[in-house]
């Protein structure tokens, strides 16, 4: 399996935002250190989930990157994505790792070290690790675990650990001294005044 990416850009496809145009200037900057997830909202049809993905896998493989899709593993297999992200509200780890076989790339959201050794055990080639920060993108989560529960679960696993939540490029070196191999960001570069721009700090500050 190719070395994961540091750098994850999670799609936001609510009402007015334009994630093709984000996934484009991303890409333009970050080529094949960048991994983009594409996440729809639960209301979107699996057509239009597969549409987004295609269009997002055509671009990614102009630059090498890695494409990967949130919750709906089927439609990571149909587009021929390299794999796909779950958490407690999908599929299982494991159930995940046979839907997706031995090599497809395999995320999981884990907030703790036990869940993360159990959904490594399970099967996962790397863990979402968060709210490491408050998030205005997504609602409904537990309070921000920051640096030190980053730190946790590295330390009781031996996968990537992707930081998530409210992630600056300000605050990636604290996470990256918590053993974080990477981030994963919605706003830091979807709700910049200059998606690319946002994106090239993102990547200087994991390369420091
Ligand atoms: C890299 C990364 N980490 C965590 C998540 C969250 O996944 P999940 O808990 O399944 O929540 P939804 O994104 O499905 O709402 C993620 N998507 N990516
Ligand atoms: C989709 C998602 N999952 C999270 C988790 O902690 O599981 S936080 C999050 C949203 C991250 O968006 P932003 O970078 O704008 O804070
Ligand atoms: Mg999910």
């Amino acid at each position: 399996m190719p070395s994961l990416g540091r750098l994850h850009l999670i799609t936001d496809t609510r009402e007015g935002r334009d994630p093709l145009a984000v996934v484009r200037a991303a890409l333009t900057v970050a080529h094949a250190d960048l991994v983009v997830q594409v996440r729809v909202e639960d209301s979107a049809t699996d057509r239009e989930a597969y549409d987004l993905t295609r269009r997002v896998l055509a671009l990614c493989a102009s630059y090498q990157a890695t494409c990967l899709v949130n919750d709906r593993l089927h439609v990571a297999l149909a587009v021929g994505a390299a794999g796909g992200h779950v958490g407690a509200d999908d599929l299982p780890v494991a159930a995940a790792r046979r839907v997706l076989g031995p090599t497809g790339v395999l995320g999981a959201t884990a907030r703790a070290p036990g869940p993360a050794r159990e959904a490594v055990a399970a099967g996962a080639s790397y863990l979402g690790v968060g709210p490491c920060h408050t998030t205005s993108t997504k609602t409904g989560l537990p309070d921000p675990i920051g640096p030190a529960g980053v730190r946790a679960v590295v330390d009781a696993v031996d996968v990537p650990v992707i930081a998530i939540g409210g992630v600056t490029a300000a605050r990636v070196p604290a996470l990256r001294a918590a053993g974080a191999y990477g981030v994963a960001v919605v706003g830091a570069v979807s709700a910049a005044a200059d998606p690319a721009r946002a994106t090239a700090e993102l990547i200087e500050a994991l390369t420091c």
